[in-house]
């Protein structure tokens, strides 16, 4: 059910918008003065507020601009009484979405709002859509290491350079190669992904350089492999450190050569790729144990690009908490829950384990769980403490 917040001081104007409108179905809540309506405001989400202009307290206009400030998409209509028609109009020029005079006209009343509300929904789907579509998740964060990040990515993308990725588990590595490969001239083309730790090793080198049909007994038919698929374009090396030493030496020589030979194929086939490759291993450690080759750890790595675990970022934990609050609620198709002061600074201080998606699962699960806003009991309750 649609929630209306009516604000204006004359009790008989609240009583009969309020019959009027629980009549069409709407859930109503009342507030007498404008400071009482920007406290309800603030607490919970409305779909539709109704404000009157001439007020005690807080009026009409001074509501309008803080309630904007706090949550510019609930549309506001203004309820303009005798000789406050031309401060309704400079109201729909500050972001009001409309007005109605006194004493309200039925139909328009229920049309303005109906229009109102649809203008809301669109606005919210608007938003979700556009970030489905665009084509790489904005990075956020103001730390210096994001800062640098992003200096690096812009400096580097244009160029060829090969870029190794390092950094824990889901600390955004992927994230780096996908607008590495945006902010290049390859942008284009494709950016194909292979996880080397997901494949099995037998596997590997089919999946790196595709087979011909018969060259091993479930090489049914003829494939492409992920280089070729990437030509033109980047090929992001997910998790390199678990490639097996034989798959490691194709590697090598595919980055040297600029050619690759399908799996039981003879011909040489040229392949122009970028290549990024990341890994959450200690490379030249990898080295040492003789697990990987030190002339393929030098061929990838002309560029390092370490991304800081969160816990080492944790200025943008308030900054990554609004986007997801941001995203999930649009995601659910509800207002954008608030968070108190504290219950971010309760967030901030967590020890995480770095990885941002369990920062966006103990979003999802605080706006599940809270009310309109989510509060220190919450973060207290529902974010486990690491083991
Ligand atoms: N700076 C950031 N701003 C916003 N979202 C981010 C940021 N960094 C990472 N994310 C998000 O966190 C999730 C994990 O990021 P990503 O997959 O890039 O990490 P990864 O280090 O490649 O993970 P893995 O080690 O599992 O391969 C993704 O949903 C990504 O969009």
């Amino acid at each position: 059910m649609s929630n209306i917040l009516i604000i204006d001081d004359e009790k008989a104007i609240r009583k009969t918008l309020s019959e009027i409108l629980s009549y069409e179905g709407y859930k109503i809540e009342e507030a007498g003065d404008g400071e009482e309506g920007l406290k309800k405001f603030k607490e919970k989400a409305y779909d539709v507020v109704l404000c009157d202009i001439k007020m005690p307290k807080l009026d009409g206009i001074e509501f309008l601009d803080k309630a904007r400030e706090a949550n510019p998409d609930v549309p506001v209509i203004m309820i303009s009484g005798h000789g406050t028609i031309e401060t309704a109009v400079e109201a729909v020029k500050k972001g009001a979405y409309d007005y109605i005079s006194k004493p309200p006209d039925l139909n328009r009343l229920l049309i303005t709002i109906r229009n109102a509300m649809d203008k809301n929904n669109l606005v919210t789907e608007t938003k979700s859509l556009k970030r489905k579509v665009s084509r790489v998740e904005e990075m956020i964060g103001e730390s210096a290491g994001i800062v640098k990040i992003k200096e690096t990515i812009d400096k580097v993308a244009p160029t060829d350079a090969r870029i190794l990725v390092t950094g824990e588990n889901g600390v955004g590595k992927e994230l780096v190669a996908r607008w590495v490969h945006e902010k290049s001239n390859r942008a284009t083309a494709p950016l194909v992904e292979v996880n080397c730790a997901a494949i099995p090793s037998e596997l590997i080198e089919s999946e790196l350089f595709g087979h011909e049909k018969g060259s091993f007994t479930s090489a049914v038919k003829q494939r492409i492999g992920k280089f070729e698929q990437a030509h033109g374009g980047t090929l992001f090396l997910d998790e390199i450190g678990d490639m097996s030493l034989s798959a490691q030496a194709k590697v090598l020589r595919a980055l040297q050569e600029g050619k690759i030979t399908r799996v039981g194929g003879d011909k040489d086939i040229s392949v122009d790729v970028r290549v990024i490759a990341a890994t959450n291993k200690d490379l030249l450690k990898e080295v040492d144990d003789k697990n990987f080759r030190l002339d393929l750890y030098h061929r990838l790595s002309v560029i390092i690009i370490h991304v800081p675990s969160l816990n080492d970022r944790r200025e943008d934990i308030p900054l990554l908490v609004d986007k997801f609050l941001a995203d999930i609620c649009a995601d659910y198709g509800i207002p954008k829950k608030g968070i108190e002061k504290d219950a971010l600074e309760g967030l901030k201080q967590h020890n995480w384990t770095g990885n941002i998606r369990e920062l966006r699962n103990v979003v999802e699960r605080l706006i599940i769980l809270s009310g309109k806003t989510i509060i220190p009991d919450d973060v207290h309750a529902y974010v486990v403490p690491k083991r």
